[in-house]
This record gives C-alpha cells, sequence and structure tokens, in this order.
C-alpha cells in the first residue's frame, strides 16, 4: 500500500471512499471492506482519502483514537492500495468544492463512497448532491451496535473519556 499527499496522485480508474475514518472503527471497516470488495470486482485499485488531523480533532480538539501512522497499517490490513492523508490545515481548508472536485478527478473515481452528510470544501459549501454531478456516488447503510445504536468515532471517544474501555473496545473491532 502507498500512501500519499494531497494531489499527488494520479490513476486511470479507481474506487474511492472519503472520510475522517478515526479509529478505523467497524463501520468504516465495513465500508472499507465494500470498496476494497468493489474494487476487486472492477479491476481498479481502491484509494481511501483521508485527514490529518480528522476535521473534528482539528475544529474541536476532540481526542484522536488513531494516529496517522496506525490508521495506515489499519487500513493496510483491510486491503486498500492507496491512502491519500491529506494535511488538514488553513490552507487546505480554503479549497474550494470545485478544486476538491478536481483533485478527485485526477484519481478517476468509478464510485465513491462517502457518508449521506459528507460536505467538502471551504465553508462545508459542497455536499453529496454536488460530488453526484461528477462521479457516481455510493452511501453504505449504517453498521450499528448490539444495543441499534450507530457506531461513530465520536460515540467511541465518549465512551473512552467515561472510562468505559471495555464496552468501546468491541465497537473499535481491532482484532
Ligand atoms: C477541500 C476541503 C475543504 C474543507 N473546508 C472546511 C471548512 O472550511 N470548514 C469545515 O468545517 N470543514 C471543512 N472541511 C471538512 C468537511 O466538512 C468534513 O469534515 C470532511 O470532509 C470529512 O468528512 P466526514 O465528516 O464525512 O468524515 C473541508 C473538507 C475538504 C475536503
Ligand atoms: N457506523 C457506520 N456504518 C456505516 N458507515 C459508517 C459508519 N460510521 C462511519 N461510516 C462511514 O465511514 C466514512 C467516514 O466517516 P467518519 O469518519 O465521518 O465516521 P464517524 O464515525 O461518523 O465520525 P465522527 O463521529 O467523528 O463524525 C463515511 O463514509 C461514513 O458514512
Amino acid at each position: 500500500m502507498r500512501v500519499h499527499q494531497t494531489e499527488s496522485l494520479t490513476l486511470a480508474g479507481s474506487v474511492a471512499a472519503i472520510g475522517a475514518f478515526d479509529g478505523v472503527h467497524r463501520g468504516h471497516q465495513t465500508v472499507i471492506r465494500e470498496m476494497v470488495r468493489k474494487s476487486r470486482s472492477e479491476g481498479v485499485p481502491s484509494v481511501v482519502y483521508t485527514f490529518n488531523p480528522p476535521p473534528r480533532a482539528y475544529f474541536q480538539g476532540a481526542q484522536t483514537l488513531t494516529n496517522p501512522d496506525e490508521k495506515v497499517q489499519l487500513l493496510k490490513d483491510l486491503g486498500v492500495d492507496y491512502v491519500v492523508m491529506a494535511k488538514f490545515d488553513e490552507a487546505y481548508l480554503q479549497r474550494t468544492p470545485n478544486n476538491f472536485i478536481k483533485e478527485l478527478s485526477m484519481i478517476n473515481p468509478k464510485s465513491v463512497i462517502v457518508g449521506d452528510d459528507f460536505r467538502f470544501g471551504n465553508k462545508r459549501a459542497g455536499d453529496v448532491a454536488l460530488l453526484r454531478r461528477h462521479f457516481p456516488v455510493r452511501l453504505m447503510n449504517p453498521v450499528c451496535c448490539a444495543e441499534g445504536e450507530r457506531i461513530s468515532s465520536t460515540r467511541i471517544r465518549e465512551l473512552i473519556l467515561q472510562g468505559k474501555q471495555e464496552q468501546a473496545l468491541p465497537l473499535l473491532g481491532w482484532t
């Protein structure tokens, strides 16, 4: 697996998943396994496009669940071919939605997986409807825990802050 900086990857075709992926928890793992399966069936490489630090750490000071090296290792274990690790800083935040779309065009995605609330570009101006005008976009069904709640990095961070490691670990599902 290869790790790229933003705008340094070009591919003739790909299947991509975009998001913070902090913790690479069980919900993320389902998304990524599906992306890897699709990329193999289409005969193109799989790409995870992610951010360092995760936007919630940058804006809200959230404690991260994984550092960049840990995230990359977990993605590698899931069979991902390429990771784009965008440096999420003041300059990156200024980029327009169209500028981000231009960057994504460089990897020619046959399918892009994002969350239904995915936003991109300065002041979160770009949304799924805009992305859909440029690429085939796929949304995944939520993966929930036994109690029925959607698994999220936010939920896992809260459990860890409350000292409930024994509840957090099964949601991460790293074994
Ligand atoms: C090019 C680009 C610029 C962004 N600029 C902003 C911004 O100005 N303000 C903001 O709150 N989030 C910004 N974001 C972050 C997104 O709102 C969002 O958190 C990110 O795409 C991660 O998606 P996820 O929440 O589905 O994991 C930007 C994202 C991208 C890709
Ligand atoms: N429980 C889940 N089930 C299915 N897909 C998920 C789940 N959690 C996250 N995803 C997907 O993984 C990708 C990255 O999501 P993201 O990193 O924003 O997850 P999150 O856990 O909701 O994060 P946060 O709690 O920090 O907002 C998106 O495509 C999102 O829809």
